[in-house]
């Protein structure tokens, strides 16, 4: 049995360790995990790349996005809105605007885009592709509409090693990652 409860005890344990971690010790792993060989690259002609703004300690994904913006992809970021989230073309050195929980989101004027690989933050995550968020059900929601459109989407969890836990109680609209990036692997999810 998977209670709601068991998900957000692990996003308190797994986000106070990640709190500790040092801005420096922050800014090199989110710079290694930009430098791995990367599996999905031959999707980058079919569609933008959803990256996302860093907030409080999170893994900082632009070091990524620099390098995926070099090799030629599209990128949009994350808008929370009342009826969900919404992605937005971004570039570097476009203006975004400041959100509640100190989000930075791409104005209404920006294009709305829709993702082609989705690289997703994460509060914890395991070895099998499941994954906690900050409990909202954000990327959720977002993941299943996406996929209504029978398009496909590959889903791209990064986080710091240590927010590996054994397993995570996944329920029903979870839906599995595709691969994860941390500062020390790429790592293929074994889909049992
Ligand atoms: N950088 C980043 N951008 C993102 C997300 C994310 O996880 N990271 N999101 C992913 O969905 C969406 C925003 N969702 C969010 C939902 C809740 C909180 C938040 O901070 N909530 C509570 C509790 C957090 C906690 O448990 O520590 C709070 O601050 O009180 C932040 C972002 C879209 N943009
Ligand atoms: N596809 C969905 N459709 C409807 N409700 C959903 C869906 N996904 C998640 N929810 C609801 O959202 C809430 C939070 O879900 P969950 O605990 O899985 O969030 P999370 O994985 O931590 O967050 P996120 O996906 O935002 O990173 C739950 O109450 C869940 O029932």
């Amino acid at each position: 049995m998977t209670r709601p409860n068991d998900k957000s005890a692990i996003r308190q344990d797994v986000l106070s360790r990640r709190d500790a971690l040092s801005e420096a010790d922050r800014a090199r792993m989110s710079a290694a995990m930009a430098e791995h060989p990367l599996p999905f690259l031959d999707e980058l002609g079919e569609g933008p790349v959803s990256g996302f703004w860093p907030i409080r300690s999170e893994v900082d994904p632009r070091p990524l996005m620099r390098r995926l913006a070099q090799l030629g992809a599209g990128l949009c970021l994350p808008v929370v809105r009342e009826t969900g989230l919404e992605f937005r073309a971004y570039a570097f050195g476009d203006l975004l605007d400041k959100a509640g929980f100190g989000l930075s989101e791409p104005p209404q004027t920006a294009p709305e885009a829709r993702p082609r690989v989705m690289l997703a933050p994460m509060a914890a995550f395991d070895r099998f592709g499941d994954r906690v968020g900050y409990g909202k059900g954000h990327y959720d929601r977002a993941i299943e509409r996406m996929l209504a459109d029978g398009k496909p989407l590959t889903i791209v969890g990064l986080a710091f090693s240590l927010q590996e836990v054994e397993r995570v109680p996944a329920e029903a609209h979870d839906r599995r990652l595709d691969w994860i990036l941390t500062e020390r692997e790429v790592i293929r999810p074994s889909h049992l």
